[in-house]
């Protein structure tokens, strides 16, 4: 079939909109296509920084694999461009906005909607992992909400190619770190299995299991010991999922493909899915 033309894109293509939060690396800005009318979030990321931060080659390969990500909860990157200072993401725009601020106003999100946002993201990793494609950066700052409320993966500033044991700057929290990588070891996709296990104790709970707000030393301690332990307000069949992904030996992690059969996942599961 005729390939599509694949247009250069820039500024002037755009009706600048309200800005919608800072990134690591830029702003991202709500924006609308001239003609049609499209609305998306475009992503600024500024060339000096990049330069600085020696990942111009990350962009540019994070760039290539991300254009060929097609799944419904995984933000989409429709295409990019650069003037002579920054470059420029063009990415899915995310109606409801970013979960972490629901968590942070609800404190805790009840089983059903945590069970159905792990549901969502047990699918879209085991599409990622299906691309060799490991997140790494999995935690609720990371995740969007679509218009509809689904829950979608929205930032991929630190995803690699399986396997990779490169050097992680711990830049951010250290509360989704698994004990391989808090000890430096080789790690392959099995660290979002570990995640998973995290967010799903942190959207029940309003905390990561291992965080010790004091000590980053002890957060360390705790993650290596799987110092796991449950308030009394959860239940049996959640401890259970939970249990089974925050395994030390990665190789005894629960599948992905068994996190949706999971019954704590098919009991909270709309009627008819
Ligand atoms: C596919 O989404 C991305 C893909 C790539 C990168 C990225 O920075 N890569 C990168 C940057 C520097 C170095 C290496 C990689 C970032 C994102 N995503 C984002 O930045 C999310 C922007 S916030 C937002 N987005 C949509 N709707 C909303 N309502 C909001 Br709020």
């Amino acid at each position: 079939s005729r390939k599509c033309p694949t247009r250069e894109w820039s500024l002037h293509d755009f009706d600048m909109g309200r800005p919608l939060g800072k990134g690591k690396f830029g702003r991202v800005y709500m924006v609308r296509t001239k003609d049609p009318k499209y609305i998306l979030a475009l992503k600024t990321l500024y060339k000096s920084e990049i330069v600085q931060n020696r990942v111009e080659k990350q962009i540019r390969r994070e760039i290539e694999i991300q254009q060929n990500l097609r799944h419904p909860n995984v933000l989409r990157l429709y295409g990019y461009f650069h003037d002579e200072k920054r470059i420029f993401l063009m990415l899915e725009f995310a109606g409801k906005g970013e979960l972490y601020k629901q968590l942070s106003k609800h404190g805790c999100f009840s089983e059903r909607r945590s069970a159905r946002y792990i549901d969502q993201m047990a699918d879209a990793l085991i599409y990622l992992h299906g691309k060799h494609v490991i997140h790494r950066d999995i935690k609720p700052e990371n995740l969007l909400l679509g218009i509809n409320g689904e829950l979608k993966i929205g930032d991929f500033g630190w995803s690699v190619h399986a396997p990779g044991n490169r050097r992680m700057t711990l830049c951010g929290t250290l509360d989704y770190l698994p004990p391989e990588m808090v000890e430096g070891k080789e790690h392959n996709e099995k660290v979002d299995y570990w995640a998973l296990g995290v967010l799903t104790y942190e959207f029940l709970i309003g905390n990561p299991p291992f965080e010790d707000r004091n000590s980053v030393s002890n957060t360390y301690r705790r993650i290596a010991k799987v110092d796991l332990r449950f308030p009394s307000n959860v239940s049996a069949e959640v401890q259970d999922l939970i249990s089974r992904l925050l395994q030390y030996d990665p190789q005894r992690r629960l599948p992905l493909t068994e996190v949706l059969t999971h019954p704590w996942i098919v009991r909270h599961r709309p009627q008819g899915v």
